[in-house]
């Protein structure tokens, strides 16, 4: 049980590294997290509802998550293959457009959280 456990609390400490190495090294995370403050300070001054709170919080998850998991995969295809390949091209480009299928829902969901309020 104290194995289990101090596995798991180093685990969540390997997960700190890396959420810390992303926001202070990469500039597609940074530009994220500039954008979901500016969605956040949005959100405080239209006064959006708890329910769309809600949806925003998960649009900027599923954003960030997405970009994050494009970056490490950006990382790992530069490591296994630094030179030009056609492989390692499309896979990079399946990876961002993972990022530009959260992006477009994210979007979506700031359309129908907004546009009502700047109807009013
Ligand atoms: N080794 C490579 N071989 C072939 N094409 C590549 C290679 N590296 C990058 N590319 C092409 O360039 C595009 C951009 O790759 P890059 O690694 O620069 O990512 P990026 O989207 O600019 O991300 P970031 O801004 O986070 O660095 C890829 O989607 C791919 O089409």
């Amino acid at each position: 049980m104290k194995k289990f456990i101090l596995g798991r609390v180093r685990s969540i400490g390997y997960a700190f590294t890396g959420f810390f190495f992303l926001i202070r090294t990469e500039h597609a995370i940074i530009s994220q997290l500039i954008l979901a403050g500016i969605f956040t300070g949005l959100g405080f001054y239209v006064e959006i509802s708890r329910e769309e709170w809600i949806w925003q919080v998960l649009a900027i998850g599923l954003v960030l998550s997405t970009e994050s998991l494009n970056t490490a995969i950006e990382n790992i295809c530069d490591f296994i293959h630094p030179d030009f390949n056609t492989k390692i091209g499309t896979i990079k480009d399946i990876a961002s457009g993972a990022v530009t299928f959260a992006a477009l829902t994210a979007m979506i969901i700031a359309g129908l959280i907004y546009i009502p309020y700047f109807l009013e």
